[in-house]
């Protein structure tokens, strides 16, 4: 029945073009470009007007007009992601049964217990194993760059209080499978047999339970032996509990811990992340991925199938490089950076080149003719923390904006590399965010020239009266 039902007419996911948005945004570039146009026609001819007059330096007009010329042209890049709105929408219900669905490795990273709470990974972890998916095809996989023991401890505790968790949440359907997200937002909707004193009984033990668990890795977590190790042998711990083959099925749990020494170059996440290819590929060995953070916790149980509606279509299967979804922050809002689910091929490991690597990951991906897909359901599936603090927030800027101008000023710059290899659009895309880091020198100087100009009897603009 399940094979049938794949058939064209009943698809697993459908495409929807938004006409309306594609009318409004087309139209919207094509004014805003006639602005520009004026404005740089207004610049050039108020330039060559000065080389005759020469009754004002020439410096600022020219700063302003390179500034105005860069933003038009990050501008311009940035239409591409405008110019053809679509809606996806799956239909999971036609998956095939749970025997034929494929299996999925989860990679999780982290590396610093002091900046990212062992509790906190826990919560991921934990989040990870109770998706809604057969659990024998599910295999989670903890890359601990932080080399902590307390880590490795806190993940033993984990699975303990993941055997009870997990089939609490199949039980009772809970839909936000992260404990401390379910515990503390307490939403309603996953409580679906809500006047039942069954479930009431045992939302109380399990909320008991996960007290004592926390409180368990939270004073793990302060101890002296919580901090990151950078010099150490690799640990690769397969976790299988002794009473495990009575209790109910549970996805398989492993932490690694790769080789550290402080002169050998780790590359960061990219170099942990292919440690776990290489580990997985030895025990689970699945053909799909889903890469987390740390600090992002599955936040709808059914994100795995949704993902899988995608990878299972017949038509797209064999291009499809990866499903990304977009991240939501639980600690603020509004702000868009995307976690991908991965599918690797044995040729593809995640690249070094650059600090952001899954920008640089995706680009050669997309420049070997994969496909990817943006799915974006209104639960958002993921949830993670952004930075909170300046010192964090400017950490990660800096590192962000070298790992794309890396990119950028390189022979893989998306408007030389691009082209050839991918749809124009696609990498107008990626030059966009590329390029998107030059725009602070450009907003630098209108900040400041026009109001030095000001002061000096310089006029950058014209006066509104002016013909
Ligand atoms: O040596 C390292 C450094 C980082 N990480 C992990 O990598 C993830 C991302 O690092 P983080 O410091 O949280 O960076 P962010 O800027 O928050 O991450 C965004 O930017 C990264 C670089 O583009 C992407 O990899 C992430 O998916 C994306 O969420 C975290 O889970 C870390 O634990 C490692 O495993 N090893
Ligand atoms: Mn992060």
């Amino acid at each position: 029945m399940g094979l049938q039902m794949n058939s064209t007419s009943h698809p697993l996911h459908l495409c929807h073009l938004n006409k309306s948005t594609l009318i409004i945004n087309r139209l919207y570039t094509l004014f805003h470009s006639i602005a520009i146009t004026i404005l740089i026609f207004y610049r050039i001819s108020s330039i060559l007007t000065l080389l005759h007059s020469k009754n004002q330096p020439l410096i600022p007009h020219l700063l302003i007009f390179i500034s105005e010329l860069t933003l038009s042209f990050i501008w311009f890049l940035s239409q591409s992601f405008l110019w053809r709105p679509i809606t996806r929408t799956v239909v999971p219900e036609r998956l095939p049964e749970d025997d034929q669905l494929p299996p999925i490795d989860v990679f999780i990273c982290t590396a610093d217990p002091r900046a990212e709470p062992p509790l906190g990974v826990m919560n991921t972890v934990i989040s990870a194993m109770a998706l809604n998916y057969p659990a024998e095809k599910l295999s989670v996989y903890l890359s601990d760059d932080g080399g902590c023991t307390v880590t490795l401890e806190a993940m033993r505790e984990a699975l303990k209080f993941a055997k009870m968790w997990v089939p609490f949440c199949n039980k009772y359907g809970v839909k936000t499978v992260c404990p401390e997200a379910y515990f503390t937002k307490g939403e309603v909707e996953d409580e679906v047999t809500l006047d039942s004193h069954e479930f009431g009984d045992d939302k109380h033990r399990i909320k008991e339970e996960y007290e004592l668990f926390a409180q368990k890795v939270t004073l793990m977590s302060e101890s002296e032996s919580c901090i990151s190790n950078k010099d150490h042998s690799a640990v690769v711990e397969v976790m299988v509990d002794k009473g495990m083959h009575d209790q109910r099925k549970m996805p398989l749990l492993v932490y690694v811990s790769r080789e550290k020494r402080p002169c050998h170059p780790h590359h960061f996440k990219a170099g942990s992340l292919n440690v776990l290819l290489r580990v997985s590929s030895l025990i689970s060995n699945s053909p799909y991925i889903l890469g987390l953070d740390c600090d992002m916790y599955c936040n709808d149980k059914n994100s795995a199938r949704e993902a899988m509606c995608f990878h299972l279509d017949p038509k797209l299967s064999s291009s499809l490089a990866f499903v990304q979804f977009p991240q939501t922050f639980h600690n603020i809002s509004k702000h868009d950076i995307y976690e991908s689910q991965l599918r690797c091929t044995f040729k593809v490991g995640f690249r070094y080149f650059s600090v952001t690597e899954d920008f640089f990951t995706s680009i050669h991906m997309h420049s070997k003719h994969w496909l990817s897909v943006y799915h974006m359901p209104s639960r958002p599936s993921f949830m993670g923390s952004c930075t909170t603090n300046l010192n964090d927030l400017l950490i990660q800027g800096t590192r962000w904006t070298a790992g794309l101008i890396e990119v950028a000023l390189s022979k893989f710059s998306p408007l030389i590399y691009g082209p050839s290899r991918m749809p124009i659009l696609q990498s107008f895309c990626y030059a966009w965010l590329a390029f998107f880091p030059m725009t602070c020198i450009s907003l630098w100087i209108i900040a400041t020239v026009p109001l030095l100009s000001l002061l000096n009897h310089i006029t950058i603009y014209p006066k509104v009266r002016n013909k």
